[in-house]
């Protein structure tokens, strides 16, 4: 595991021990980012379920592995003003940055055009399904992909259609989008043809664009997509709120919803391309089915389909980490957490976890299709929980129901099955978002 041999030491913060092991400057950011699950399990371990980790540049966070640790994401006295401090440029001023009223009153103009019903009367999934078959047909074609590049491709055309982005201005958004991305990894020296100086012009282009849009809605311009609903959510709002809120949160949610829809696309492949027998449960009911569903109400037709999305992110959770910060002191199972203590909520840990779920390790369709009662935040523990829980949810379960149903169709059609010409262990990340190797190659044969 990466961690440094010369960091042995034992030592106590708050009477917590923090994991031996760390680096200089990056503490232990290379285990986490490579090796996380073992990482944790080693934790787990030699120290207990409470123990410190060093992410280098953003600090110490306490990590805490007992399964009540869950219910700091509803805790009236935790923050998630941390997020913004560990990436201030591309989150800051963001819903999910936000606490308290400021982030309800932000959140609340948004939140409609997510729901199922937003979703239908927005046409989103009539939108999708064109750029969806497009996609698995030039797979098929072409008999071999790079998996999580495609996804990652599909996910942003995908993005992008959801905001109205007129098709000649993709290349430039796609440009824009890789320079913003580089943020996240700048190091902090503001000089011209540097990654923060690209990034940051980047932001501001981006951020330029929605103003207009916002422009256009109000001014009811031809524009279809997500962001007419938003305007009008926002401006029919009671409490008058800046247009920098909604500007700043239509970048969030480019960022939200590309890598870890991506990420989870390209680990259904993976799965169905591993096991054949899930395949041929897809492609039974693919054909039952015999159209890609395009609204909420037609989801229930594809019990296999949306077993395949929540089983594949429970077992590769595209979110593995949510950082907070307690603004009172608090009571952690036995322990007492100081106010201002930096806190790791590891949903990886939980998603795979013998306490939470039976035969945590086994990749298990039956455990969806066989439960009677309703999905509750543990069988969704992926999208996080309380007064975060991810807003694109229904979306994701859309597009990759839809994404699944297409796949199974055309290859059955053209009489092939995905196969696996990698190691998919190979190359895994785990930080700041989960996802297979980008090298992880697909045959369709
Ligand atoms: C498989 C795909 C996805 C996963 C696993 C995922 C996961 C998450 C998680 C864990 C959070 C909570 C963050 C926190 O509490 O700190 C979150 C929040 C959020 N997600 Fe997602 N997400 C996904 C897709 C999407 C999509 C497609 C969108 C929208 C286009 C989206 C928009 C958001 C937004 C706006 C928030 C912030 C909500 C708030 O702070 O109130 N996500 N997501």
């Amino acid at each position: 595991m990466l961690l440094n041999p010369l960091n042995r030491r034992h030592r106590l913060r708050y009477d917590i021990p923090v994991m031996p092991g760390a680096f200089p400057v990056v503490g232990h950011l290379p285990a986490i980012i490579c090796d996380l699950p073992r990482l944790l399990r080693r934790a787990e371990r030699t120290l207990g379920s409470h123990f410190w980790l060093d992410f280098g540049p953003a600090g110490h966070l306490m990590t805490c592995l007992d399964p009540d640790a869950l219910a700091l994401l509803r805790h009236k006295d935790v923050s998630s003003a941390l997020i913004e401090e560990i990436a201030p440029e591309i989150l800051g001023r963001t819903l999910v940055t936000l606490n308290g009223s400021a982030h309800r009153q932000a959140r609340d103009g948004i939140k409609a055009a997510f729901l199922p019903r937003g979703l239908t009367e927005a046409g989103i999934g009539e939108l999708f399904e064109p750029a969806i078959w497009a996609r698995v047909q030039a797979w098929r074609d072409r008999g071999e992909v790079t998996i999580l590049r495609e996804t990652a491709d599909l996910m942003l055309k995908l993005t992008f259609s959801l905001m109205g982005i007129p098709a000649q201005d993709l290349p430039e958004w796609h440009r824009k989008y890789r320079q913003l991305l580089q943020l996240i990894v700048a190091p902090p020296v503001d000089l011209p043809g540097m990654p923060l100086r690209r990034g940051r012009a980047a932001r501001d282009w981006i951020d330029a664009q929605s103003r207009e849009f916002i422009r256009d809605a109000r001014a009811h311009a031809v524009r279809t997509g997500l962001i007419n609903d938003m305007v009008s959510a926002f401006d029919r709002s009671e409490d008058a709120l800046s247009d920098d809120v909604l500007v700043a949160n239509i970048r969030l949610l480019l960022l939200a919803g590309h890598e870890t829809t991506a990420s989870t696309m390209a680990w259904m492949v993976i799965e169905l391309a591993r096991r054949p027998e899930l395949w041929d449960a897809l492609v039974e009911e693919a054909q039952r089915v015999g159209a890609v569903p395009t609204r909420h109400a037609d989801l229930a037709q594809c019990p296999v389909a949306e077993a395949l999305f929540r089983e594949t992110l429970r077992m590769h959770p595209a979110s593995s980490l949510l950082p907070r910060r307690a603004t009172q002191e608090l009571q952690l199972g036995e322990r007492r957490i100081p106010a201002g203590t930096s806190l790791c909520i590891p949903l990886l840990h939980f998603s795979t976890s013998a306490l939470l779920h039976e035969a945590p390790d086994e990749f298990r369709l039956a455990r969806w299709l066989q439960r009677t009662g309703p999905i509750g935040p543990v069988d969704m523990l992926q999208f996080g929980s309380g007064p975060h829980v991810c807003i694109g949810y229904h979306l994701v379960w859309l597009e990759l129901v839809q994404f699944s149903i297409a796949l199974a169709l055309t290859m059955h059609k053209a009489g092939v099955r995905p196969r696996l010409l990698s190691d998919a262990e190979k190359g895994r990340r785990y930080y700041p978002t989960a996802q297979p190797s980008m090298k992880i190659r697909i045959e369709f044969s």
